[in-house]
């Protein structure tokens, strides 16, 4: 039985985060799991807030999936959880089905300009299934992202690409995270513009603090 200790809000703006790497060999020892320790590190930089964290580490099984999924939102209280691994067309591959099966709405724009992304940088990107949906419960709603496997593919798809001089080539997904979480009644939540500058329109975003 997993453990499902419910994250408490500290602030109301406190975000809470689920991560799920999906590797049959990370889960087994193989090798060590880079995934969860690299969205934790880049979620710290991204956001003005640090985030809690909730993080599971599970085989490519589609119900092994599916649980941890459904545990981390209507358990554990996340507003967000991302997922790495298993988007690919290989035979163990279910990241999207595990996902799909616990949505209650699709968001096909992320998958769409995650796959433009990445195209950016591996010429294989259009092989990623990866997709995101809505999982929204009695009083409460999450969103669901599938990144890559990839521990470097994590960073290229929530960041985009930028030039030399750090300027946006191409908007990375995490740009539209903020208002997607302010939509579906989660926590505000404020990025690192040189990192990722998040999109808002005029008359969703909060005043500053005087
Ligand atoms: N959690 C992880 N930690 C470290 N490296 C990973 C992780 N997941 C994937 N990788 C690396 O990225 C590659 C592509 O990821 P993918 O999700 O397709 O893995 P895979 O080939 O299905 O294998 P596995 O499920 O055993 O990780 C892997 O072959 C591996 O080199
Ligand atoms: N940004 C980025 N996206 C990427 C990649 C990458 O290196 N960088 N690798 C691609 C490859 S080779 C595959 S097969 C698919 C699926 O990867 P997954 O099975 O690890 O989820 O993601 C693609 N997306």
């Amino acid at each position: 039985m997993m453990e499902s200790s419910r994250l408490i809000r500290r602030h109301p703006d406190d975000l809470l985060v689920g991560l799920v790497s999906i590797s049959d060999r990370a889960s087994s020892g193989i090798y060590e799991d880079q995934g969860i320790p690299g969205l934790q590190q880049w979620l710290n930089g991204a956001l003005l807030q640090p985030p809690q964290f909730a993080t599971r580490l599970v085989p490519d099984e589609t119900e092994a999936i599916s649980a941890a999924l459904v545990e981390l939102i209507d358990a554990v209280g996340c507003d967000l959880v991302l997922t790495t691994g298993g988007t690919g067309p290989a035979r163990r591959d279910v990241t999207p089905e595990a996902t799909l099966a616990v949505a209650t709405k699709e968001m096909p724009g992320f998958g769409e300009q995650m796959r433009q992304i990445s195209l950016k940088f591996v010429p294989t990107a259009i092989l990623s299934r990866q997709m995101a949906v809505l999982r929204e419960i009695d009083g409460h709603a999450a969103l669901i992202i599938n990144l890559p496997g990839q521990p470097k593919a994590i960073r290229e798809t929530l960041e985009g690409l930028k030039d030399s001089e750090g300027k946006s080539l191409v908007p990375g997904i995490f740009a539209a995270v903020p208002y997607c979480i302010d939509l579906i009644g989660g926590p505000y939540i404020e990025t690192r513009e040189e990192v990722v500058k998040a999109f808002r329109p005029k008359s969703a975003v909060r005043a500053p603090k005087v």
